[in-house]
């Protein structure tokens, strides 16, 4: 049940509190002091009707209609009050406003009149004040507003039959006189009815004298504005007063409006024997209003003396800070949009009424609701429309995802990922295995329980992570598709065995890929192991071991009776420490997926291996172009986990589908940001897709070179004997030139396989086979990873088409070449385009885009491009000797009658592989 303060009580009440306290007392309510609080029935006991205690609804409502104002500044404010300069821009002219504010004074004072009318009655009728009072003589000033005489007549029978809606404003007259005759009647009725009531604070003197000060004051305002000298007890109001009582006014005004609208609302909704109590509350909030606004003015004169009680002067204290008068909405001249905007977030950015934005959307044909997107250009034709400049910014990925910087004081070391690359049955597998049973194995109990594409070996002198997917698949697999995940590969040669094409292959894909290595010898246990073979074999292809002077490390080890392990691991970690690999952990992680599958109950998982950052449970990220959240971790032994540090290989559920390895993994801000990224990234795939580019082919080669993707020519050559290879490599070899290096990353004997397609992808290189085919996997990953393989059965045709893609590639020459002399014979000067040369052309002819050299006295004072060029006044594209022109050279306004113009092209010629080599022959001898 709601409590009030006794205090608050016995003031709108005609007792003493001592009285007050006593009649509580009588009718068993215990109570001393009037900070102590009672219950409803107590309030009535005093008198009071508990409906002036409690915030009523109509304050409510004042409020809210005020902070909504405040919020949403009507349209004809928002041009009225914009820059800040309100009376230069008023749409409605001052005399309106005082028209209206007079309006209103009228009603007010007609309100008055009846009101003292009514206290006479009351009087002399009742000996001791009752609150029903307040009802009548509101219901009498509300007969100066429309609704006011429809309630009181819902009292009265014959009144019942009057629709208030269909009243005309001269009924309205009538029933204002009718009105204040049936509330006179009603008073009495009222008086003879304890329990009704009203505020008898609302006749009091103080109320009263303070309405009358108001008026005063308005009128007052009103005298000053139409010139008139006079003087008021407060002094002179200046023109500031005379704007704020403008602003006053018219925010009174929009309260009326919006408390009718919120009336009528009301009225509908209301059951009808209600309907007497809004106008009561309705007359009480507005007389509060009136007199906030009053100690308002007061304050706003220093020299005034305040006055009234101290609340009401403290409220209106805090409305002022809160709100300086005249308000003026925030109404910004730039704004900047996305691609597409909400009709309400549009609104909330011009702080303009969202209703106000749909209406002007209609008349501009655009039927949009709330929260409907409007596209950039209607929302930049709507800022149009209220001087603000709408610009749009097309939201990219680097906007979402901006690039996170490492902070080099946080970096910390951070384990190696390592490789095992070798020929078949040279024992990557028994070498992994083996690491695998002596590291890992023993350190976790029960072992490895699941597979993950990478575990982790705490070596004595620290961690490394391996990939445990053999071969090419792990390295050049993720490789092409931009992962460049390893650290160090570990070269496994059988010692029985020794150098095989696939132990070169795997050396052609490390060096290429720039990663360091190191050798691991296996089965040197077998009898006929040869130690000292492999490293003279593996020294052809420049893999010299330290001991001869080389820069590799070079270990002995039998995988399979587990010998030299532990030596190995020391070599990689050493070669590791060298690399300095370092990461900052306390970043948002990022990562590649190394591997992925569609777990029957954890759905799609992927195995992470984090390169930056730290990957938390919780983090929203996208890969590819899909998104997810980590919704739980696994480390490669299968144990859940909380977080994944640099170089950490870990199994991630979350994703919204299964993700491809190779997918780099960014940790977002949000999931909001990962969808986002996730679509865009999504869209534009779908565009490649479509435009269907082949990634590596001799034909796009110009393109590239010329967009600076290409600078250098990488070619795989295969081919079915040693002799056509050397021959074909010393051949291609030869088209190498200074502008465009041609590499030959890999050249083998034997069919195209996958592994060459893979390190043609990674190493964005074309594929050359002479005499030679793809076996069907290669053909699939050459389709997959948009390789083009080029296949030739004579050699001179494969030199041609190499030699034609590199010339291709080689800048054209530009050549000036001379096409006119004009002589210029008058200047003229246009507004905008600047001085035009009245031209005759002399010999050859003029063309619009051309060059123009400027000649005076037989020097060259001016050199540039031609930027118009006219016949009379119609655009010319070129003129010819004989013949009169207009020649506007770009940024140029010094010409003069007499200049000669020597008119020039540039030409492009294309050059050959022998033009560069001989230029750069030309200048070596030059130089020297
Ligand atoms: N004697 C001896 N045999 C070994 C050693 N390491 C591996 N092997 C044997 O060599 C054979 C091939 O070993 P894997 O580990 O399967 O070789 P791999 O390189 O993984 O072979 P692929 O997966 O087919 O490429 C197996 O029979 C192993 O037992 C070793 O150190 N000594």
């Amino acid at each position: 049940m709601d409590k009030y303060k006794l205090a608050e009580v016995v003031k709108k009440s005609d007792l003493t509190l001592k009285e007050a306290i006593e009649k509580l007392k009588e009718s068993g309510v215990d109570i001393n002091d009037e900070s102590d609080e009672i219950d409803i029935n107590s309030v009535k006991t005093l008198g009071v009707d508990p409906k002036l205690l409690s915030v009523d609804k109509r304050q409510q409502m004042l409020k809210k209609a005020l902070e909504r104002h405040k919020r949403h500044p009507r349209p004809k404010e928002v041009v009225v009050k914009e820059n800040g300069e309100p009376q230069k821009k008023t749409k409605i002219s001052k005399e309106e406003l005082l028209k209206k504010k007079k309006e209103l004074e009228k009603n007010l004072k007609k309100v008055d009149e009846e009101r003292s009318q009514v206290q006479k009655t009351q009087k002399t009728k009742v000996e001791k004040t009752e609150p029903k009072k307040a009802a009548d003589k509101k219901s009498a000033e509300e007969s100066s507003k429309k609704a006011a005489t429809e309630k009181v007549a819902k009292t009265d029978e014959d009144k019942k039959k009057v629709s208030p809606a269909s009243k005309s404003a001269g009924e309205r007259g009538k029933q204002q006189e009718q009105s204040a005759k049936i509330k006179k009647e009603e008073i009495t009725k009222e008086v003879q009815t304890p329990d009704a009531g009203l505020a008898p604070d609302f006749y009091s003197e103080e109320n009263i004298a303070k309405r009358k000060k108001k008026e005063e004051d308005d009128l007052f305002a009103e005298k000053e504005k139409e010139g008139k000298k006079a003087k008021g007890k407060k002094g002179v109001k200046k023109d500031k007063n005379i704007q704020r009582d403008i602003w006053e006014g018219i925010e009174e005004l929009e309260l009326e409006e919006e408390i009718e609208e919120e009336l009528e609302s009301e009225e509908t909704e209301a059951p009808q024997t209600a309907e007497q109590e809004p106008v009561k509350e309705e007359v009480q909030a507005e007389e509060k209003e009136k007199e906030e606004k009053k100690v308002k003015k007061e304050e706003a004169k220093p020299k005034d003396k305040k006055k009234g009680k101290p609340q009401p002067q403290k409220k209106g204290k805090e409305k002022k800070a809160e709100q300086p008068k005249p308000q003026k909405p925030v109404k910004p001249e730039k704004i900047q949009i996305g691609e597409s905007v909400t009709v309400s977030e549009f609104a909330g950015m011009i702080g303009i009424k969202a209703t106000e934005l749909i209406k002007k959307l209609m008349m501009m044909g655009v039927m949009a609701t709330v929260n409907q997107h409007i596209d950039a250009e209607t929302a930049q034709l709507l800022g149009a429309e209220y001087d603000i400049e709408v610009e749009t910014k097309t939201v990219k990925e680097d906007d979402l995802l901006p690039q996170v910087e490492d902070d080099p004081e946080k970096m910390q070391h951070r384990p190696p990922i390592v490789t095992v690359m070798g020929h078949v049955d040279h024992g990557k597998t028994s070498l992994l295995d083996a690491i695998r049973e002596t590291k890992v194995a023993d350190a976790e109990a029960g072992g490895i329980t699941q597979h993950i594409g990478a575990y982790e070996v705490d070596h004595e002198k620290g961690k490394v992570v391996f990939l445990d997917t053999p071969g090419h698949e792990a390295f050049s697999g993720l490789r092409a598709r931009g992962a460049n995940v390893t650290d160090i590969v570990i070269l496994i040669v059988a010692a029985d065995d020794g150098v095989m094409p696939q132990t070169k292959e795997a050396i052609d894909h490390a060096k290429a890929a720039g990663v360091r290595m190191v050798v691991a010898i296996n089965k040197v246990d077998k009898p006929n192991a040869n130690v000292e073979k492999v490293k003279t074999q593996l020294a052809e292809y420049n893999i010299i071991p330290e001991e001869w002077g080389g820069e590799y490390q070079f270990e002995e080890i039998s995988a399979k009776n587990h010998v030299g392990i532990d030596d190995l691991l020391d070599r990689v970690l050493l070669e590791s420490e060298m690399l300095e690999l370092k990461a900052d952990p306390d970043r948002p992680a990022e990562g590649i997926v190394i591997e992925s599958q569609l777990d029957k109950q954890k759905g799609p998982v992927g195995t992470v291996l984090v390169k930056k950052g730290t990957l938390r449970v919780g983090d929203a990220f996208v890969v590819g172009d899909n998104q997810g959240k980590v919704r739980a971790m696994f480390n490669y032994a299968g144990k859940p986990i909380k977080k994944a540090g640099p170089s950490i290989p870990v199994e991630v559920m979350g994703f919204s589908e299964v993700p491809e390895s190779g997918d780099s993994f960014i940790v977002t801000k949000d999931e909001k940001t990962a969808k986002q990224v996730a679509s865009m990234r999504h869209d534009k795939k779908k565009e490649k897709e479509l435009a269907e580019r082949s990634k590596v082919s001799l034909n796009d080669l110009f393109d590239r070179i010329k967009e600076g993707e290409i600078s250098e020519l990488n070619i795989v050559i295969k081919a079915d004997v040693q002799g056509s290879l050397e021959a074909l490599k010393n051949s291609l070899l030869k088209l190498s030139n200074p502008e465009v290096k041609l590499n030959i990353i890999h050249g083998g004997v034997g069919g195209i396989n996958e592994s060459d397609i893979l390190l043609a992808s990674a190493s964005n290189a074309i594929v050359i086979g002479f005499n030679v085919r793809p076996d069907s996997k290669a053909k699939t990953t050459a389709e997959k990873e948009d390789v083009e393989i080029n296949l030739y059965s004579v050699i001179y045709e494969a030199i041609e088409s190499v030699e034609k893609a590199i010339e291709g590639m080689l800048t054209p020459e530009t050549k000036e070449n001379v096409i006119g002399r004009v002589e210029v014979r008058q200047v003229f000067s246009v507004p905008k385009a600047g001085k035009i040369a009245g031209s005759y052309v002399l010999e050859g002819k003029v063309v619009r885009n051309a060059h123009a050299r400027v000649v005076r006295d037989n020097v060259v004072v001016y050199d540039g491009a031609i930027d118009s060029l006219k016949r009379f006044q119609n655009d010319a594209k070129e003129v010819t000797s004989g013949y009169e022109c207009g020649i506007g050279i770009a940024k140029f306004n010094d010409i003069k009658e007499g200049d000669i113009l020597e008119i020039y092209e540039f030409k492009e010629e294309k050059r050959t592989i022998e033009d560069v080599q001989k230029e750069h022959q030309k200048e070596k001898a030059d130089n020297e």
